[in-house]
């Protein structure tokens, strides 16, 4: 089984960027998450271009790039461009999903899809197929630091058994609130890719931290 940490920069300290991604360099961290957040898909501005293309100067470990935005058609070459490894859309943000798998793919990046915590997973049933990444929100989308959601395990099972009934090489990803009171939980009801901020950047050892929930 596939067990993936996923580090968010949301959580790093801006003003010390790259000695942040450094640390993820020399940590167990499998992926840098980066996200993209554009005040109207949800309440919050994160960080765009500039900052992405910092953490692929530095980074040397794949950019898993999760996009809140609207219309992300619009951007995705450009994140291509900026160095992204994976680029995940919102379902909810996508009236034409598959088409926009389709342009991610042509960007040359592997093609994910969250769904948030009201969409009901049978939403994936005719795309799994077509995706290299669910990820499975586990907080509504906007803001690190927030409240892990427990209806998640129930998610992350059914997301494992339609990955199983379509045949999906889709790996699953859980976002948010993610610590290390619910890694080992979420591991065993089928997460592959564990994102953390918070649990990672606020604690006092943050590379310590990685390590915990690699191996929870
Ligand atoms: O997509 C996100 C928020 O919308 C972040 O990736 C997520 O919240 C990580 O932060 P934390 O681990 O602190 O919850
Ligand atoms: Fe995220």
């Amino acid at each position: 089984m596939t067990h993936l940490v996923s580090p968010s920069i949301l959580s790093a300290d801006f003003g010390n960027l790259q000695r942040d991604i450094e640390m993820l360099n020399a940590s167990e961290a499998d992926w840098i998450h980066v996200d993209i957040m554009d005040g109207v898909f949800v309440p919050n501005i994160s960080f765009g271009f500039p900052v992405a293309e910092v953490a692929k100067k530095h980074a040397t470990k794949p950019l898993d790039v999760h996009l809140m935005i609207v219309e992300p058609d619009r951007y995705i070459k450009r994140f291509a461009d900026a160095g992204a490894y994976g680029l995940t859309v919102q379902l909810e943000a996508c009236p034409n999903l598959h088409r926009t798998v389709q342009f991610i793919k042509e960007a040359g990046c592997r093609a994910g899809v969250a769904i948030n915590p009201h969409s009901p997973v049978a939403l994936l049933d005719d795309i799994i197929a077509d995706l290299d990444l669910v990820l499975v929100m586990s907080v509504n989308p906007g803001f690190g630091g927030q409240h892990f959601i427990e209806n998640t395990y129930k998610k992350v099972s059914e997301t494992r058994d339609l990955v199983a009934k379509r045949n999906s090489k889709a790996l699953i990803e859980v976002d948010g609130g993610v610590d290390k009171s619910n890694a080992g939980k979420l591991y065993t009801a089928g997460a592959n890719v564990l994102v953390a901020g918070s649990s990672v950047f606020a604690s006092g050892n943050p590379s310590a931290m990685i390590s915990t929930l690699k191996h929870a």
